[in-house]
């Protein structure tokens, strides 16, 4: 049996920051993708419940527009859920606000950051668990993804294939990504006070020069972005509250 590295030193608490405040702009429909209605609540209310049913994780911090007047309602109260009106214009902005909230909420540089997309609604305690046990004890930290499973082509300005790229050692980025919360905050400034393109915080931290580990996601774990994932999101929360009663 594998011993469990917990609970951890103060150090090495995990908080986790879960950036909510896009407009969902590839989901057209009467609310931002994090508020649609799954089994009768808010998709960021599923995904802040998968990280409290850890007890890995310290705290939950949900990142929302200043002017977001919707949160406080969708999302359940509880001890360790705070939500922080600090979202930016890009995802990662929102994030740069998030840990700064944390930090002023008492978190320190060298806890852990777990960042996980709202709109990742289908993870679960279980997945959550297997990337801090990968990472507790890595020196950069890491994130889930998975290995490209389909052939890969890339395409010329008409729309038709321009030729098949290799697949071999291409991995899709998911979330959550695991990383110190000092690191990350500095990694993250410096990222955007250039021209990089910073889509998550492994990039952030890849551009200040570390290789986060990659630790093997779950196809599930997908990001609600079109309209028809917000049906698989549906479906699948579905079954798995019917696979319990
Ligand atoms: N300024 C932003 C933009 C995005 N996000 C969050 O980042 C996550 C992943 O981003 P994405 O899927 O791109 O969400 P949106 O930006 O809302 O969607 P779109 O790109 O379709 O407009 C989502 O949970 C979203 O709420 C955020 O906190 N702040
Ligand atoms: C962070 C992310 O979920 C990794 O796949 C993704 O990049 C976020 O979505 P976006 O469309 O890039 O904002």
């Amino acid at each position: 049996m594998q011993m469990s590295s917990y609970p951890p030193p103060r150090s090495a608490r995990c908080h986790a920051l879960i950036p909510s405040a896009g407009n969902g702009s590839r989901l057209p429909g009467d609310a931002p993708k994090q508020y649609r209605r799954l089994l009768g609540e808010a998709v960021v209310q599923h995904t802040v419940r998968a990280f409290l049913q850890t007890s890995h994780i310290a705290s939950v911090a949900v990142v929302v527009q200043a002017d977001d007047t919707v949160a406080a309602s969708c999302l359940a109260a509880d001890a360790r859920l705070s939500i922080l009106p600090l979202g930016g214009a890009s995802r990662a902005h929102s994030v740069l606000g998030g840990l700064d909230g944390l930090l002023q909420a008492g978190a320190v540089a060298d806890d852990w950051v777990l960042v996980h997309d709202a709109a990742r609604c289908c993870i679960t305690p279980e997945l959550i668990d297997r990337l801090i046990d990968a990472c507790v004890n890595d020196a950069t930290g890491g994130l889930l993804a998975l290995p490209l499973p389909d052939t890969l082509k890339a395409a010329d300005a008409a729309g038709r294939v321009a030729r098949t790229e290799p697949r071999e050692g291409r991995w899709l980025a998911q979330t959550p990504q695991m990383f110190r919360l000092g690191a990350l905050r500095d990694a993250l400034q410096a990222a955007l006070s250039g021209d990089a393109a910073i889509t998550d915080e492994a990039s952030a931290i890849e551009h200040a020069g570390a290789h986060p580990l990659l630790v093997t996601g779950a196809s599930w774990n997908f990001k609600i972005t079109y309209p028809q994932d917000l049906e698989l999101a549906q479906a699948l929360l579905a079954a798995r509250a019917g696979a319990k009663a």
